[in-house]
């Protein structure tokens, strides 16, 4: 009450009242992401746009509308840019990971590592090695039609690690994937209150280790990662000084070293903070992106019309095609609005000095999440939100609309990435790398639910794993080359790749 009588008068924000000490941590305690998410969409819809709820003593808010969280976040980031990351998660990366540790120089360090690293790869060089990538993918999914959900994860990681770490990962069973899934899965429980209760209860981080599993638990995963960061860049060390290594945005930071001011522990933290923030979301959207298209058919004709005009029968799309191809650019952006299963919760930011806004009293130390799940559906910017449709970046009667469309829709500063600082360093990346493989799914393969044995469409509806970060559950899904002379095409720009 004195800091805000400090703070001239300003009142505590709305929320639910809670229990004494304890707050609302009985109701979070034993939620997973997606009951988090029901449950801060309700208290949103109850409570207002801006609302306090109490866990263990420390606050946290609940931003359901987009406006306020670009006013806090982007016109306020010097303040709104700390990342509050839960115990467990802290531990296990050391605070040195740059997606979560809070907004210190270490960071500013490790930003500057990945604002170069995503610029490099927009020359033609890595465009170009992206735009392979794509047409492998191509391949392997006419191959393997059923196997859509490996070939894409495959993508996924091969995108990144051509361009990033100067390897081509050729199948997706291939260990580096593996284990960084595994991995990933483990770490990303880290999240959760029921796994690493030391994330609700701050006391129990000073217990002795042997008394609490958890952190037993949280232990033997720092090591992993670290150990794992560490051979990584050994390996690429040594390839780079026996001239074995590909050109990749690791071997130009090592080979120009002294242009950047991250410590070895930041450098190594920041390559291993690519692959662990980029393949998990791009995966999930291209497994949305089938959905959708099996969902909405009359926006895959517009996709494939696009793309025939554009390129044509004989040739396949490339990223130099991406500004003439606006639908292929709004289907992208709407299936990571309609679907931003990232974060649908958004990552949460933390305050770092005591503020007001609107009247409302904010402390240091509070955690703020902008809810993706309320923001990505807001009706006065997104009128018809509920429903996946990419016209409303094509056409002027919709608040979204921009122009030249040679340039918009585009992905930059879409709220789906976050905001302001701490905003997704990987965003231009990411939509390239949807961009060009949606192109060419495009123009190379019709999308269709399966038949039943009545030969009726064996529709479904997309669920989540409930973990955090969900990806959708398994779907069946019909995927057959639109004709053979495009498959020929495809098999023989894949055949010459294969043998450069
Ligand atoms: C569809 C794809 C993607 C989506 C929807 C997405 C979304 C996000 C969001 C919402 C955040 C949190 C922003 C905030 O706190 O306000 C974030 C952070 C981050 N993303 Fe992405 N991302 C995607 C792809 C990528 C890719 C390809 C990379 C790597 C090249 C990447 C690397 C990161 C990193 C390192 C952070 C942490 C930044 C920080 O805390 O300073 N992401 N992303």
């Amino acid at each position: 009450v004195s800091k805000c009588r400090r703070m001239r008068g300003a009142k505590i924000p709305p929320g639910p009242k809670g229990w004494p000490l304890v707050g609302n941590a009985l109701e979070l305690a034993s939620s997973n992401s997606t009951s988090i998410i029901r449950i801060f969409h309700q208290w949103a819809q109850e409570y207002g746009p801006i609302t306090q709820i109490n866990i263990m003593g420390a606050k946290q808010v609940i931003l359901s509308d987009e406006k306020i969280a670009n006013e806090l976040f982007v016109k306020r980031g010097n303040r709104y840019s700390g990342r509050g990351a839960p115990h467990a998660v802290e531990y296990i990366s050391m605070n040195q990971s740059v997606g979560f540790r809070p907004k210190d120089e270490g960071w500013r360090r490790q930003r500057n590592l990945m604002r170069s690293a995503v610029s490099i790869t927009s020359i033609n060089k890595y465009q170009s090695l992206m735009d392979d990538e794509a047409t492998f993918t191509l391949h392997a999914l006419l191959q393997s039609l059923s196997s859509f959900d490996n070939v894409f994860l495959r993508y996924a990681y091969s995108v990144l690690t051509t361009s990033m770490l100067g390897f081509s990962i050729r199948s997706e069973s291939d260990p580096y994937i593996r284990e960084n899934e595994d991995f990933t899965s483990e770490i990303m429980k880290a999240f959760r209150p029921d796994c690493f209760p030391s994330n609700l209860f701050p006391f129990l981080k000073y217990m002795p280790h042997w008394l609490v599993p958890s952190l037993r638990t949280m232990e033997r995963l720092r090591v992993q990662y670290a150990e794992q960061m560490w051979s990584m860049r050994r390996k690429i060390e040594t390839s780079v000084k026996d001239g074995s290594a590909m050109d990749s945005i690791y071997k130009h930071f090592l080979l120009t070293r002294g242009d950047y001011a991250v410590t070895e522990e930041e450098s190594v933290h920041t390559f291993q903070g690519m692959i662990d923030g980029g393949t998990r979301s791009p995966h999930n959207n291209l497994l949305v992106f089938l959905f959708l298209m099996m969902e909405y058919p009359e926006w895959q004709r517009k996709l494939q019309k696009e793309v025939d005009q554009v390129v044509g029968k004989d040739r396949m799309p490339n990223y130099e095609d991406i500004s003439n191809l606006p639908t292929v650019r709004a289907i992208v952006k709407e299936g990571v609005r309609y679907r931003s299963i990232v974060a649908e919760m958004g990552v949460s930011h933390c305050l770092e000095t005591d503020d007001v806004y609107n009247g409302y009293f904010f402390e240091k130390g509070t955690v703020f999440h902008a809810t993706f799940a309320s923001i990505l559906m807001d009706k006065e910017t997104y009128p018809d939100g509920e429903l996946f449709n990419p016209a409303r970046w094509l056409e002027p009667t919709y608040p979204t609309y921009k122009e030249p469309l040679s340039v918009y829709p585009n992905c930059r500063n879409f709220a789906a990435f976050g905001y302001g600082r701490r905003a997704c360093p990987g965003v231009d990346f990411a939509e390239r790398s949807l961009v060009i493989l949606v192109a060419k799914l495009g123009w190379a393969v019709n999308i269709r639910w399966p038949l039943n044995q009545n030969g009726n469409e064996a529709r479904e509806t997309l669920e989540y794993e409930p973990v955090p970060a969900p990806r959708p559950m398994k779907f069946g899904c019909s995927i057959e080359a639109r004709d053979p002379a495009r498959v020929g095409v495809i098999q023989r720009v894949a055949e010459r790749l294969n043998t450069e």
